[in-house]
């Protein structure tokens, strides 16, 4: 949207993401299945008119976050961003994986060390907040001749932060989708008069890329899984060495998310889950293979509901999808990541013949429950009652809806 002013206005969204299937498997290079979260995380980018020197206006309430960043030293320090070593040209923004991830990162953290001497206090989430804005501002236009102008952005979200359903990815697909549509307005003002386009599959492609980089940035080195979830929607499948692989499905899912209360840490899991193997390595085994036998299974059943089939093979798929959930929990419980919260989750929804399962690494953390559409709304708003007085949280939303887009 343009403005009297000549300012460009950007708004867009992106879901999280949750774990269908294949949650610690995926760490013996079994295949996980990641789908969109109806929960969503939300940008505006307003360009501004100022009296002095152009700034950006960060707002980031999630975090509590608030800053201004001046634009003539950002543009001096971290335009131009470098190459990957061994790469000739130039770089441009439409190649975030040729980018020096290390060198553009090591310059953006002496940046903002230098613009704030206290940097280094801030919590870790305002630090990787910050660090995530200025690496991809200045990687996107710091490559290309488009002049900049003091801008405002406000960035909100429906989801917990840092609790696996992705809001680092979602907030990353989001800040590329609106930095990269802001870009191509600026580079074809024309564009600007007609009527606003969703993303192009070239744009999703730039803009999983761009996330993916921010994702190393607060992740280290990150499966991938995340950005291409929260990018493009519906169901990702994913096995360790290789892409992750979009599966264009129409899906939604209803499902009810039950945060467990209890915190847990990924890596305290996954290492739990490791010992186990190590004392019983034939049957852990054995299971991670009936681990992947389930997320295949599960994924052939998905595609037939997104074909839309008649509604008596609606019902026997939905069965068969909540049998899958229940063995998948199961499975999961053996390996040691279930917990006394997330059963009684489970025991309430198995009261009315509901499918449940923990989704990531477990421990606690978030357990899901699947709706089948024939399932009366009486029974959902008392096991949501049931759940909510026995302080679990409750949210009732779908899974496997849009990725990124673009708000009107
Ligand atoms: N709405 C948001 N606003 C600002 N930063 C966000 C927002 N959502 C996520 N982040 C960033 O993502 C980080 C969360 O990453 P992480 O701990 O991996 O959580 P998750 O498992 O939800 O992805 C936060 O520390 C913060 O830097
Ligand atoms: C347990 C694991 O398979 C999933 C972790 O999920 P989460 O981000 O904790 O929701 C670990 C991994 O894939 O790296």
């Amino acid at each position: 949207m343009l403005n009297g002013d000549n300012c460009y206005t950007v708004s867009v969204s992106a879901p999280g993401k949750v774990i269908l299937h294949g949650e610690h498997s995926v760490v013996y290079g079994k295949t996980a299945i990641a789908v969109s979260l109806g929960l969503r995380s939300s940008i505006v980018i307003k360009e501004v008119k100022t009296a002095g020197e152009p700034v950006v206006y960060i707002h980031l309430p999630c975090v509590g976050l608030q800053e201004t960043i001046p634009l003539n030293p950002t543009v001096k320090a971290l335009f131009n961003p470098p190459l990957c070593a061994g790469v000739t040209g130039k770089f441009t923004w439409k190649i975030p994986g040729k980018l020096d991830h290390d060198c553009h990162l090591r310059k953006v953290n002496e940046f903002l060390h230098m613009m704030k001497p206290n940097f280094d206090e801030l919590p870790s989430n305002q630090k990787n907040s910050l660090r995530s804005f200025l690496y991809m501002y200045s990687g996107i236009f710091g490559s290309t001749n488009v002049q900049i102008k003091s801008m405002d952005i406000s960035m909100g979200s429906e989801l917990t932060i840092g609790a696996g359903t992705g809001s680092s990815a979602s907030f990353a697909v989001c800040l590329a989708g609106a930095l990269l549509r802001l870009l191509s307005l600026k580079a074809h003002p024309a564009a600007a008069f007609e009527p606003p386009q969703g993303f192009e599959p070239h744009e999703r492609e730039a803009i999983s890329a761009w996330a993916y980089n921010c994702e190393r940035i607060m992740h280290g080195a990150p499966s991938g899984i995340d950005n291409e979830t929260c990018t493009f929607g519906s169901v990702v499948s994913f096995k360790k060495g290789s892409k992750p692989r979009h599966l264009d499905l129409r899906l939604n899912l209803r499902v009810l998310l039950v945060d467990s209360r209890v915190s847990r840490e990924t890596h305290a899991l996954v290492v739990k889950v490791a010992g186990l193997r190590q004392r019983n390595m034939a049957a852990v085994d054995h299971i991670m293979d009936a681990l992947d036998d389930v997320a295949h299974t599960a994924t052939q059943i998905l595609e037939k509901l997104s074909g839309g089939k008649c509604p008596a093979d609606t019902d026997a798929d939905y069965q068969h999808l909540a049998e899958l959930w229940d063995m998948n929990h199961c499975l999961l419980a053996s390996l040691g990541v279930s917990h006394p919260a997330l059963e009684t989750i489970r025991g309430f929804a198995r009261a009315r013949s509901l499918a449940c399962k923990l989704t990531g690494a477990g421990g606690g953390g978030y357990a899901m429950i699947l709706i089948p559409p024939s399932t009366p709304r009486t029974a959902v708003d008392s096991l949501t009652g049931q759940l909510l007085e026995n302080g679990f949280r409750v949210t009732e939303t779908c899974v496997g809806g849009p990725g990124v887009e673009l708000e009107m």
